[in-house]
């Protein structure tokens, strides 16, 4: 919509806009504007500031009521700078001063159009990660799990950083997006970054953004994931994975909250709150100079330990039901989505690789089951054969060393209510070859 009180100026959008390839509604005043704007959507408007009926600002103020994604524009005279930046502040996308050019309305549409796209691609987006990821809600009601979800609701209003600790697939890049959207920067971004899937040299362009022909390679100037996730939150991801040159860099921007993007000098300040999530052991990694002690410090103020499937074993058959409503495009899953005879196997599992394994069996089991509940017959394989080989080792009395370990292991788990360091002890191993010994496990159920 083009609004002026100006003749000569109706005249010539009426008859060049739509040569440039846009329907145009051209009104005269301000309440012929308003009342174009009650009829109809448009993706713009044009507004000359002052107009009989009702000013520029009365529109666009109108405008934002009625059809908030719509952008305005002002058209204004020199003398008027002072009321163009009253209607940027009103929510105008820009303004133009008169007399204007052609070409100038017209590179301006295209950046509307350019910024519309973005926002229905980012919409598209965030639909397709929705699907795929589901709504993210954090499955479990073992006393684990409970105690998960109050640390989350305790600290996530706070800006403190977080240190999520667990198994690869426990659920930790969850637990993160439930902190962002329990805290008060949830309408921002929340940006996830795996550190170990980096090479060294990009990551710290990927972190901090870097200027144009700062390194081979650097076409354009670049805005770093720090700088997108401004005003909300960043989650990286296996922080035990960053290499040494780059845990220094990163503890100068938690200290300072500010980032130098690669090939600059100044620095630009961030208001960013930072999770960090590993599966190793920070401690034994700083006692072997592989991880910086001040930085573990620097990210670890509050920890939240996410348990493993085989420690919160009871929660398998909740999550295997929302895991399959989720891969069927249901809301929810109810008991009769899977039958008695699976969740049997699936309980008799050890689960190495946490929810998202369970989530893969599910998968399959989808794949071989299209409508109807889920019966042990549709599970991999394996899974069925481990139980049966379990019931057998049982029957003949026979059972291997590294069964008997992993026995002694789980139980001792059990025990101490998941808690690892207190396992060891109990084993009389040290907390290194506790998890050295789960991991060969989870290395080989991986591999089988
Ligand atoms: N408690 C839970 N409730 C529902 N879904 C879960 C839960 N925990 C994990 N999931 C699902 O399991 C999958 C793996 O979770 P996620 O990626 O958060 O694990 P992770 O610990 O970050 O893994 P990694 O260490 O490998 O990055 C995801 O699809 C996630 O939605």
């Amino acid at each position: 919509m083009f609004a002026d009180d100006e003749p000569s100026l109706q005249e010539l959008m009426k008859l060049e806009l739509p040569r440039l390839g846009h329907r145009v509604t051209v009104c005269p005043d301000g309440l012929t504007a308003i009342a174009a704007l009650d009829k109809n959507t448009y993706d713009c408007i044009i507004v000359d500031l002052d107009m009989p009926g009702r000013d520029g600002i009365g529109v666009i103020s109108h405008c934002k009521d009625v059809s908030p994604e719509t952008e305005a524009v002002v058209l204004t005279g020199k003398s008027s700078m002072e009321t163009a930046i009253a209607a940027l502040r009103h929510g105008a996308f820009d303004y133009l001063t008169k007399p204007c050019k052609l070409v100038e309305i017209q590179a301006l549409l295209k950046r509307v159009t350019e910024k519309r796209q973005l926002t229905q691609k980012c919409r598209a987006l965030q639909h397709r990660v929705q699907s795929l990821e589901g709504t993210p809600r954090l499955i479990g009601n073992t006393p684990a799990m409970q105690k998960v979800r109050l640390l989350i609701e305790k600290v996530a209003p706070s800006n403190s950083t977080v240190l999520i600790l667990g198994e690869t697939g426990t659920g930790k890049e969850l637990v993160a997006r439930a902190l962002h959207e329990q805290s008060t920067r949830a309408s921002n971004p929340f940006v996830a970054i795996n550190c170990g899937a980096l090479p060294e040299t990009l990551i710290e362009s990927e972190l901090f953004g870097h200027r144009k022909g700062a390194f081979t390679g650097a076409d354009d100037h670049r805005v770093g994931l720090f700088e997108v996730a401004n005003g909300g939150t960043i989650f990286l991801d296996e922080i035990g994975e960053l290499p040494k040159s780059m845990q220094a860099k990163l503890l100068r921007v938690l200290e300072s909250g500010e980032i130098r993007r690669v090939g600059e000098n100044k620095t630009t300040q961030v208001d960013v709150r930072v999770i960090c999530a590993t599966h190793r052991d920070l401690q034994a990694m700083v006692a072997e100079e592989e991880f910086r002690e001040d930085l573990m410090y620097r990210i670890n103020p509050f920890e939240i330990y996410l348990p493993s499937l085989r420690e919160r074993i009871q929660d398998v058959p909740n999550l295997a039901r929302h895991l399959l409503a989720r891969h069927r495009g249901k809301p929810q899953g109810d008991e009769s989505l899977i039958a008695p005879d699976a969740i049997d196997v699936l309980l008799s599992h050890v689960w190495p690789g946490n929810v998202r394994e369970l989530a893969n069996v599910i998968e399959h089991a989808t794949i071989l089951c299209d409508s109807g509940p889920i019966r042990a017959e549709h599970l991999p394989q394996q899974l069925s054969s481990r139980q049966l080989q379990g019931a057998a080792k049982l029957r003949r009395g026979a059972i291997s060393l590294r069964d008997l370990e992993m026995e002694a292991i789980q139980e001792s788990l059990e025990r101490n209510d998941g808690n690892k360091p207190k396992a060891a002890e109990e084993l009389g191993i040290s907390l290194k070859t506790l998890y050295n010994k789960l991991n060969q496990v989870s290395n080989l159920e991986q591999s089988a």
